[in-house]
């Protein structure tokens, strides 16, 4: 069985591309440079929530096809290594690579051997042919092999989307690099395209960017319902029977958050901005979704008038359900946004129960009350925002939420609640786009 090594082991993409190739029998060190998380993971805790993560793990150290190190000299004798580092967005949109060029370089200078790097972190176009030019610049080629694997997982759904992906895409100038990634992954029948470094990377910007638009899209659209009397869940519907629309990110709400889609879609615009091209789609795309997010705090404003000290609960710091993680999500910016006209904040996550578990720095969220039951933070309040489509606040008693509350105002993000129930009990509903 071939030995895999991981860097970034211990992030999203790494820790579940270790735990599911350990299932599929091979053996793998997953390496991180956060020792902490080391450490953490090493005490049998998670250091993030991913369902069906925490037995694939246990399973994996207990069969000893896992295991997790700090050392990269540990990854010596792998001969695929995956690259799943973070590429965060610089502070002019574009993406830092300097955790992937320090992978790259440590990988190979801690090998005898070849093996192959292949990329899972989303890299800009061109990435994988200057990571091998620099490897050759430092007569470091003949111990790595570079390919372009790029991830497609969705957060909350990892695991699943490991096991069932709608395709794989290996972007190489070595097919029999190529065939051994594609290896990997047999026996899934899933389509594979095998094709170019460049193709393989711009698929991925590609795919975050259309996933983008088509929620701005509906979201634009979401804006007409409001004045003309439409319900764009019923518009959602209705377009997304038409199987070359499909009724998948037709969601309408407060926009797409989250750690990846605003990234990705800052980090392409730059590069068409590089070549000289006007990006005209997807700078509307970004826009839409800033719009979008801006109009939930103009409807509080609308039906309160003033947020000075009003006392307002936001449900949900994720930037989705089923994850706990709240990087780039919508509510730290909401929220900031409604401290700086004056309300007093009380949030509820089931999951982010502290700025501790979030990952968020307490002066981020100073003067922010925590509060870990919904009923208790939506107690003597001006209104409630929802920010997060928890199935946890779907399931609500209604009639106890309106009851706990000063005003009976419900603003939801993202059309989770049930209009007509919520408007029996009283609650004034304000939803987006309907
Ligand atoms: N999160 C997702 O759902 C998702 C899905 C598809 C693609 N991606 C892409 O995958 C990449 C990773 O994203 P993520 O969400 O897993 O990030 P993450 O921040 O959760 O994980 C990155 C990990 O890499 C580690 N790391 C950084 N530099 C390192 C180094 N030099 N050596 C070893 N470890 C190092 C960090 O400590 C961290 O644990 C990004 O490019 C992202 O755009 C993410
Ligand atoms: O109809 C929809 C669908 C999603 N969203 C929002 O869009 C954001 C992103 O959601 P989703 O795409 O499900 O989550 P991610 O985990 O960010 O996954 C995206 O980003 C990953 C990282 O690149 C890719 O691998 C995935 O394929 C891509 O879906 C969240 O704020 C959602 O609430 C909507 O507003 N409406």
């Amino acid at each position: 069985m071939t030995n895999i090594g991981i860097v970034g082991g211990l992030g999203h993409v790494g820790l579940i591309q270790s735990a599911c190739l350990a299932k599929l029998g091979y053996k793998v060190i997953a390496y991180d440079i956060d020792m902490e998380k080391v450490k953490t993971i090493m005490k049998g805790e998670m250091p993030f929530q991913e369902q069906g993560l925490t037995e694939l793990v246990t399973e994996g150290l207990n069969n000893n096809t896992l295991s997790f190190t700090s050392e990269i000299s540990d990854l010596a004798e792998a001969e695929i290594v995956f690259i799943c580092v973070g590429t965060p967005a610089l502070p002019n949109g574009k993406s830092d690579l300097s955790h992937v060029y320090s992978a790259v370089d440590q990988i190979a200078r801690n090998r005898k051997k070849n093996c192959i790097a292949a990329v899972k972190s989303t890299v800009p176009i061109g990435t994988s042919r200057k990571l091998t030019e620099y490897l050759k610049d430092n007569n470091l080629s003949d111990k790595v092999t570079m390919v372009s694997n790029p991830e497609f997982l969705r957060e909350g759904t990892g695991v699943k989307d490991f096991w069932e992906p709608d395709r794989i895409v290996i972007g190489a100038e070595s097919k029999e690099a190529a065939n051994k990634v594609k290896q990997l992954y047999s026996p899934s029948e899933v389509p594979v395209i095998n094709t170019t470094w460049e193709n393989s990377e711009l698929i991925k910007y590609a795919s975050n960017a259309f996933l983008a638009t088509k929620i701005s899209f509906i979201n634009e659209i979401s804006q007409l319902c409001e004045d003309v009397g439409a319900d764009i869940r019923v518009i959602s519907k209705g377009i997304g029977l038409d199987p070359r629309i499909n009724p998948h990110f037709l969601q309408a709400g407060i926009g797409f958050s989250g750690p990846c889609l605003d990234k990705d879609l800052n980090s392409l615009i730059n590069q068409f901005k590089e070549k000289q091209k006007k990006p005209l789609i997807l700078e509307s795309a970004l826009q839409v979704n800033e719009q979008q997010r801006a109009s939930v705090v103009e409807k509080l404003q609308k039906h309160l008038e003033n947020l000075r000290d009003k006392d307002i609960a936001v449900f949900g710091m994720a930037f989705k359900a089923e994850t706990d993680d709240v990087r780039s999500s919508h509510s730290l910016p909401i929220i900031r946004k409604l401290l700086s006209l004056g309300a007093n904040i009380t949030v509820n996550d089931p999951w982010v129960k502290s700025p501790e578990q979030g990952r968020i720095s307490e002066a981020e969220v100073a003067g922010v009350e925590w509060i870990s039951s919904p009923y208790r933070a939506a107690k003597d309040k001006d209104a409630v925002l929802l920010q997060t489509a928890w199935q946890e606040y779907e399931n609500l008693d209604y009639k106890k939420l309106c009851a706990e509350m000063k005003k009976p105002l419900v603003v939801d993000g993202r059309n989770l609640f049930n209009r007509e129930e919520m408007e029996s009990h009283g609650i004034v509903y304000v939803g987006v786009g309907i």
